[in-house]
Order: C-alpha cells, then structure tokens, then sequence
C-alpha cells in the first residue's frame, strides 16, 4: 500500500529514509527491528493523515516527534503548503536529529522546540499531530492547552482506541471523527476538535 505522491515529495521521503538509517545506530529514532519495513511501517503509517486533510497557513504541531513521526513526514508531504510545523521533542539528541533532518530536506517553514510539552506557552495550533506518545486520556491536556478554538487534531493510535476514548470522555469533550489506519489493522486515525472540559 502507497500513497501517490509528488517526485519533489518522493525524492524528499528518500532522503528523509536515508537520514532516519544514518542516524538510527546513535540514536534510537524508530525500533531498530523496523528499519527493514521502514517506508511501510513509519512513512506510509504517517502519510496516512495526508488522505484526511489539506492544511491551510495556521501553524501544525507535532507533539513528541522523536525522529520526525509524523510530523516530518507532514512537513515533507505538504512542503508545497504555506503551513508552518513545529516538531515538539524534549531529547536533546532527536531535537539536533529534527534539526539536522529539516536543513537537509530543505523545509523553511518546520522548526523544532525542544522542551517538555508541559513547559510550553499555548501554541494556538491550528493542527496537532502526535503518534505513539501516550494514551489519549494523557493527550487531552496538551490538545486542551495548545489546540486554537476552532483547531484540530490527528492522532494515530492503536488497536486500544476505543478504550482509550472511553477513559478520555470521563473528564473530556470533544468531537470526534475516526478513520481506520490502512496500514495496521485495528489501529485508527482520529480527528479530534472542538475540546472542553466535562
Ligand atoms: C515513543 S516516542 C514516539 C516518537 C514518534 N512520534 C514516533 O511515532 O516514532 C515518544 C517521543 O516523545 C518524546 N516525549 C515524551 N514525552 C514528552 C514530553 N512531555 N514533551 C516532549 N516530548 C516528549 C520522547 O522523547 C520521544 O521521542
């Protein structure tokens, strides 16, 4: 299964590959057991939220990037897009990978905090992306912090979602929009927006 993309974004996803391969025996960026599968796996995993959603010029937030998943991958699908993307990572070391990785992929408007999510202002994000960082009922205070009014968030979650949704609603509101993941079975892709307190 593959995403149609671009030559500009096909070269860019290749080098990105390349970079995740060179940096990946100093750093754990992804699971060292899925470089095999790593287009498969992480890249077309994250390409996912590209199917769902064309970006305007708000500003996209991609809490714990560790090696760019998926914000990176946003950043490089939607180069062509006025959106500006900030990758949210406290490890040093991933946040100088992020870093690296942007000046060589050449993407001007993808810059990197590298803070605990917590210790950041309100970002007013019009998008938030996240994938594999921590259970829903633990991402509703980061989207009810750094989530604008009326802005939206994209979160890859696994086959628990929907117990995860259930504990999120004890002290959460929030539309919802769910899409299944294409690439795993039982994962899902959900929209979130509209957060509020119960
Ligand atoms: C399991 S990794 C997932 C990385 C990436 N999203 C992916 O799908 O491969 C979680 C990442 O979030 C970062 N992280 C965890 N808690 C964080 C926090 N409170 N603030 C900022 N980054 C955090 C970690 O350093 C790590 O790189």
């Amino acid at each position: 299964m593959s995403f149609n993309v671009s030559r500009e974004t096909e070269q860019r996803l290749q080098l990105y590959e390349a970079l995740i391969r060179r940096w990946n025996p100093r750093i754990n960026l992804v699971a060292p057991s899925t470089l095999p599968d790593l287009r498969q796996r992480h890249i077309e995993d994250c390409l996912q939220i590209a199917r769902h959603v064309t970006p305007d010029d708000g500003l996209w937030v991609d809490l714990g990037s560790g090696g760019g998943l998926p914000g990176l991958i946003l950043a490089i699908a939607f180069a062509d897009r006025p959106t500006r993307f900030l990758m949210v990572e406290s490890d040093q070391r991933k946040a100088a990978f992020l870093r690296s990785a942007i000046r060589e992929l050449d993407l001007p408007r993808s810059s990197v905090l590298s803070s605990r999510i917590e210790a950041a202002d309100p970002l007013k994000a019009a998008y938030i992306s996240a994938r594999a960082l921590a259970p829903l009922a633990r991402l509703m205070p980061y989207l009810g912090k750094h989530l604008a009014d009326d802005g939206q968030a994209w979160l890859m979650k696994g086959e628990r979602w929907q117990t995860e949704l259930d504990e999120a609603r004890q002290a959460w509101r929030f539309a919802l929009e769910s899409h299944d993941s294409i690439t795993q079975p039982g994962a899902a892709i959900l929209k979130i927006s509209e957060v509020s307190h119960v």
